[in-house]
């Protein structure tokens, strides 16, 4: 059988796989956006055919990075919904969803922006990690909100996202500063709060995230700042709840050291994971859209949500 994947959709999976289009919520947006994409390029004759596409679609997306539970959520999401026996049936649902999804993401986003913008109070300053979308729009409530805060933003090596949450940050009138990594701990003195985003949260609390952020949560609680999540729900990992781990991404050494350097240090070995995993015991709270847990009863949202789910639906059988 023919499974075309239109050319719209394989560029947008090399750039998820690039990360041209990275951060758990906007991989999940451009996922269910390329769907619709590949529903609508199809010229499948039959409904078999369509589904084969559209399953076909699905894995390539899903192939491009590995930790962030966004992605398949949406692709999930997509799948559930999509019904009907015909091509114009399937294609339509198909469609109708991912215009859901989209606009369940953005309103999703702005309701735990409001709930995270309540922890947060006027004067506040705060540290970020990496550039998580979800985290800073609890930041971006609370300036609605007529709160002023400043910022402490750690540049996240190897790929400096904390400049993107600079930028994003001076756009909004926040004075903030920007440290290295290494300067975390030394700075958490003068911070009251930390505030970083979610690739996955696993289903006893720990929270799959930017590598860095686990040592940042050591030394928030040793310091006793408050440490948050920011997490929409598709930030959830349906499968850690029967046991499955979330798979932390291992990135090229390039990131790290460029071939002159390594050529001049020698045989050595060089890792780059991407992410690490924050045990639930060094998080303050989860902030979803669907209100603030503590990490060790997020468990009781997910079988709320998820109920019983099958990993990888656009795996099914046709
Ligand atoms: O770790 C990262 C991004 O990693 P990368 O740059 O490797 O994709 C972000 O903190 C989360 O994805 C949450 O982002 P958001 O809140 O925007 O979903």
């Amino acid at each position: 059988m023919d499974t075309e994947v239109a050319p719209a959709v394989e560029a947008v999976a090399a750039d998820i796989a690039e990360m041209e289009i990275r951060g758990a919520a906007t991989i999940a947006d451009a996922a269910a956006d390329a769907l619709a994409t590949q529903a609508t390029a199809s010229d499948a004759e039959t409904a078999e055919q369509f589904r084969a596409e559209m399953h076909a679609a699905a894995g390539v997306l899903y192939d491009t990075r590995p930790t962030a539970v966004s992605l398949p959520n949406a692709l999930r999401f997509v799948f559930q919904s999509m019904e009907g026996t015909t091509v114009e049936s399937l294609r339509q649902s198909a469609v109708d969803a991912v215009e859901q999804f989209r606009d369940q993401l953005d309103r999703a986003q702005d309701d735990l922006g409001e709930i995270g913008a309540n922890r947060l109070r006027d004067g506040d300053t705060v540290m970020t990690h990496c550039h998580s979308t979800d985290a800073l729009a609890c930041i971006e409530a609370a300036l609605d909100q007529g709160k002023e805060l400043s910022a402490v933003v750690k540049e996240t090596r190897p790929r400096n996202q904390g400049h993107i949450t600079a930028e994003q940050l001076r756009e909004w009138d926040v004075p903030v500063t920007l440290i290295v990594d290494s300067a975390a701990r030394r700075y958490l003195d003068e911070v009251d709060h930390v505030l970083v985003g979610a690739d996955a949260v696993a289903a006893d609390g720990s929270v799959v995230n930017k590598i860095g952020t686990s040592g940042l949560a050591v030394s928030a609680r040793e310091r006793g700042v408050p440490i948050m999540t920011a997490a929409q729900t598709i930030k959830l990992h349906p499968g850690t709840m029967t046991g499955h781990t979330v798979e932390i991404e291992m990135r090229d050494e390039a990131e790290i050291i460029g071939p002159a350097e390594r050529d001049e240090i020698g045989d050595i070995a060089v890792e780059n994971p991407a992410f690490d995993v924050t045990p639930p015991r060094y998080m303050d709270a989860i902030v979803t859209e669907r209100g603030q847990f503590p990490p060790e009863s997020i468990v009781t949202l997910m079988r709320e949500l998820f109920g019983e789910t099958s990993a990888r639906p656009w795996e099914d059988p046709v």
